[in-house]
């Protein structure tokens, strides 16, 4: 098995909490409300600010030009297609006002910035993996989309080819970088998939008061 199967298998119960979350379904059936929609945007505005930050740092730590240019156009996608979709639906939500980081956004932030401060390409790797898999997983359904552009388009950023090839390619990175280090090397990478897996369940929970 891979590392990034092994990885997915060892966080499997918390892997899909995430992907079955009642905001997955909710989102899926065009049926989640506008002020939840609208308090998980507000914090992935933040998520987003410091996701883009940490792409830089992979398009830096990259050590080969194939995984450092299919990170970069993915910033590109990032900071442009999505940060537009961002623009228009807190715009149509009301929300001119940057939220206060609710304590899994702190976290995300604060897994997000060790692991762009440290330069390590694996734990860099690391994050990103979970970020866009787990996103995949759950955007990847053989559903018919929702109607309102405001749900299925948060379902077309994170599915299709080109994003499956990106998550492809994540995964590939990860097995290399992992295959590379030592022990130690791997058990951080390890430790940064599951603290992400958490987080990413705990991200969605906070969309609910
Ligand atoms: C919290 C969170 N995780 C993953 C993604 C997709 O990269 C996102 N936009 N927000």
């Amino acid at each position: 098995m891979s590392f990034s199967d092994e990885l997915r298998t060892r966080t499997a119960t918390t892997w899909e909490a995430a992907t079955g979350h009642r905001f997955v379904e909710q989102l899926w059936a065009g049926t989640v409300d506008d002020a939840v929609m609208g308090r998980y945007l507000a914090q992935d505005a933040l998520f987003l600010d410091r996701f883009v930050a940490l792409l830089g740092e992979a398009v830096a730590a990259a050590d080969r030009t194939d995984a450092r240019m299919a990170i970069a156009r993915q910033l590109g996608m990032v900071a442009g297609e999505e940060n537009d979709y961002f623009a228009r639906a807190l715009g149509r939500l009301g929300i001119v006002e940057p939220a206060t980081p609710l304590p899994p956004t702190r976290g995300f932030l604060e897994l997000m910035d060790d692991a762009r401060r440290s330069g390590v390409y694996g734990n860099v790797l690391a994050v990103l993996l979970v970020a866009e898999w787990l996103y995949l997983d759950w955007a990847a359904r053989p559903e018919p989309s929702p109607r309102d552009w405001l749900h299925r388009e948060w379902i077309d950023l994170h599915r299709g080819s080109a994003f499956a090839a990106w998550v492809g390619l994540l995964r590939a990175e990860t097995d290399r970088v992992a295959a590379a280090t030592d022990d130690a090397g791997r058990e951080s990478m390890a430790g940064v998939f599951t603290r992400a897996v958490e987080l990413e369940l705990a991200f969605f929970d906070a969309a609910y008061p």
